[in-house]
């Protein structure tokens, strides 16, 4: 059984964060180990404001000391860090492991609120984690934090973004158009350093998107973890995700979420009616 590591952040509302990476990997079918850097509550009479608490350096260690004390994992998959103690660490048990398969999701910006909820971790992101990246999976907001470009509006800009992120160490990086993007289509560029490919999907006009970017580094890390190319893991990853984001639920007033649920669901409604027609 393929074994994969998120190093991520709670979501107590359960659709984003560590909630989403270990519900991605079971539908994959891959093993999913947890240590979490961070715990992220709401506030309902607050305008569902959000607040990070980080957790200690020391207590990071301890959960990668139980997670490592079997065989290394085949994949770690990063996401909201916390703080910049907490990258550097998860960096040394990276660099010390010797896991080459790292995606990293370099959670800065996130949907739901306006605030950008880890301005702290940039430099730490770029000093330790981007060399390590099998590949980063940059929002259209943090593609341009990280390369310094600012606002992205179009395709050339994101190219030019997975360029400069690419040259700071990341071996491949994808850039998430979505639904910042002003286009009719959910729009990704993959750059593996030589060549640029525009992943292409549909756009689906709903707000029940949260847990969308952590999904998606969750599904190309569990697609790695099974064998994929990198470029498939991220097609896949994909339209792992648009399944998710077209069957959103509503879990309360504030938020709606995506149904990881989705993709593997509409497979088996599919046999079904396959076996229905014979
Ligand atoms: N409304 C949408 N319809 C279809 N695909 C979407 C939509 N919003 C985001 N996506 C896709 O979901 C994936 C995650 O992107 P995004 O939501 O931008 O990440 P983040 O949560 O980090 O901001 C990308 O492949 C993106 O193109
Ligand atoms: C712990 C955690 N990580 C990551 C995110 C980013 O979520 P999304 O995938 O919707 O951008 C959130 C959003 O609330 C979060 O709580």
């Amino acid at each position: 059984m393929e074994k994969v590591l998120t190093i991520a952040g709670s979501d107590s509302s359960g659709g984003a964060g560590i909630q989403a990476d270990l519900k991605t990997f079971e539908e994959y079918g891959v093993f999913g180990f947890s240590s979490l850097t961070s715990i992220v509550t709401m506030d309902p009479d607050n305008g569902w404001s959000h607040e990070v608490t980080s957790i200690s350096e020391e207590m990071l260690e301890k959960q990668l000391i139980s997670v490592f004390a079997g065989d290394p994992m085949d994949v770690i998959k990063t996401g909201m860090m916390g703080n910049e103690k907490n990258i550097a660490l998860a960096s040394r048990y990276i660099d010390f492991y010797q896991i080459k398969n790292v995606v990293i999701d370099p959670v800065i910006a996130c949907k739901g609120t306006a605030q950008i909820l880890q301005p702290k971790s940039v430099e730490g992101i770029k000093k330790y984690f981007l060399p390590q990246a099998l590949i980063a999976t940059p929002n259209l907001e943090e593609a341009g934090i990280l390369s310094g470009l600012g606002d992205l509006e179009n395709i050339e800009d994101m190219k030019k973004a997975a360029s400069i992120i690419h040259q700071m160490g990341a071996k491949n990086v994808i850039v998430k158009g979505g639904h910042r993007l002003a286009s009719d289509k959910a729009l990704d560029v993959f750059y593996d350093g030589k060549n640029y490919q525009v992943l292409e999907g549909p756009l689906f006009a709903t707000d029940f998107n949260h847990g969308a970017g952590c999904t998606f580094a969750a599904a190309i890390a569990a697609g790695i973890a099974k064998g994929y190319s990198v470029f498939n893991a991220c097609k896949t990853a994909k339209a792992f995700v648009a399944a998710g984001i077209e069957h959103g639920v509503s879990i309360n007033p504030y938020v709606g979420h995506i149904w990881h649920g989705a993709y593997n669901e509409a497979e088996k409604r599919m046999v079904a009616a396959d076996e229905n027609n014979d």
